[in-house]
């Protein structure tokens, strides 16, 4: 039986992809085979002697300590693009209330209602050019990080008659094919900076991107700028947003991630973490967590790991040596002569690498001891090794 913990709350359509003959799934289970995250810090969390897989469903994985993951044997799967539209949408939205003040003018209707003696009616005529707002239709869109989001943000925005510019020094093959010939993508973020009435920034959190939004950015940017931050609260510096929303430099700041400070500072708009809150993609997002989860644990087989190369074989014999280890010299000649030593045949293999680490699945056509799984263990550099049965 495998044992599953759950860190936040998983869509059951996620959890019933589990066989439930094979796995057991809880919030409270011990000595976890696999974990099932959301948001939940995990800094801090002390792995039990089982735990092999940390499956996030969702994209960011900065919650999550990685590295200390890959140096346990321990791999960690995301969900990419699975809750990208849901994002997408909440951006429209983000601008859309940045831009007209839609929030200020229903709650102003409110107040109106509940006060005695009021036409409303005709209270509404009267007031509402205080929420007069501009239209998104022919201003400029910057978008800093062209992946799974970005590019959906990008062309949705074309769709509205918005110019757009797009930045990401990384863009893979396959996201710039995803990416509408009609968006100017640019080489240096001061480009977008210059020309951007709207800044929206969808990059990973990480050390390289901490502040990327800072006084020296919004120094660059034009005055009056509205920015959207519905990717991580840490890759804008508050202190310097909240400068420059007091000058009257940025407009609005929309954030879906917001805190004590931020939250209270006038021309703020504070979220609460809402990207992917739609059922649809809490759906998506649990259904390939569970899926992926599952089939390295009952396979071996490795599909969106953000610290080990993607690895998926088709059985061919009846038992599977999943192996993780470092990225050096001589490890394959070492398990090859580990197993030929005890006259082990192997029927299939595959190796394949990313940065330091290194993952190999050896099929073979007899059952394996302890002792050769303990063997392989003891070669130099050998992180995980695990004996799964056809
Ligand atoms: N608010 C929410 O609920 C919510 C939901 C989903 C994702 N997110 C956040 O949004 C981020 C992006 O999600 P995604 O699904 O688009 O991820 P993704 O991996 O598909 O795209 C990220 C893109 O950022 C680019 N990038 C990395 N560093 C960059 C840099 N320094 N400058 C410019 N571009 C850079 C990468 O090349 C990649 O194309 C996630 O990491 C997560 O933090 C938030
Ligand atoms: O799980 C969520 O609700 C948010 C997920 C989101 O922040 C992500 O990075 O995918």
């Amino acid at each position: 039986m495998y044992r599953i913990k759950t860190l936040n709350k998983i869509s059951s359509a996620g959890l019933d992809q589990l066989d439930k003959s094979r796995f057991q799934i809880g919030t409270e289970v011990e000595n976890e085979d696999g974990i099932l995250v959301r948001s939940a810090p995990m800094q801090d969390y002390s792995f039990p002697p089982a735990l092999r897989a940390i499956a996030r469903a969702g994209a960011g994985t900065n919650n999550i300590p990685i590295d200390r993951c890959s140096e346990n044997g321990i791999v960690v799967f995301n969900t990419p693009g699975a809750n990208a539209n849901a994002v997408k949408e909440l951006v429209i939205a983000a601008m859309l209330i940045a831009s007209r003040d839609i929030l200020g003018g229903a709650d102003w209707v409110q107040e109106q209602a509940h006060t005695p003696k009021v036409d409303v009616a005709a209270a509404v005529e009267k007031g509402k050019s205080a929420f007069v707002g501009p239209e998104l239709y022919r201003k400029t869109l910057g978008v800093i990080g062209l992946g799974a989001i970005g590019a959906l943000v990008c062309n949705i925005a074309l769709d509205l008659g918005m110019d757009v510019y797009g930045y990401d020094p990384f863009l893979s093959v396959d996201a710039a094919l995803r990416l509408d010939r009609h968006v100017h993508v640019v080489k240096d973020v001061n480009e977008l900076y210059r020309v951007s009435d709207y800044i929206t920034i969808h990059v990973p959190y990480n050390n390289n991107t901490k502040d990327f939004i800072n006084a020296e950015a919004i120094s660059k940017m034009k005055g009056q700028v509205r920015v959207l931050n519905l990717a991580r609260g840490g890759l804008v510096n508050d202190e310097d947003m909240i400068a420059a929303l007091e000058s009257g430099r940025v407009a609005k700041y929309v954030t879906d991630f917001p805190d004590e400070r931020i939250t209270t500072v006038k021309n703020v708009i504070a979220l609460p973490h809402l990207g992917a809150s739609t059922p649809e993609s809490e759906e998506n997002c649990a259904v390939m967590a569970a899926r992926q989860l599952q089939d390295y644990l009952v396979n071996g087989n490795i599909t969106n790991s953000v610290n080990l190369p993607n690895v998926s074989q088709e059985w061919s014999g009846i038992a599977r040596l999943c192996l993780i280890h470092k990225n050096v010299p001589a490890m394959l000649t070492q398990i090859m002569s580990t197993l030929s030593d005890d006259r082990i045949n192997v029927e299939n293999m595959t190796n394949k690498s990313r940065k330091d680490y290194a993952y190999t699945i050896v099929d073979v056509n007899t059952r394996l001891t302890d002792e050769v799984a303990d063997e392989l263990r003891a070669i130099p550099n050998m992180i995980r090794v695990r004996v799964l049965n056809h």
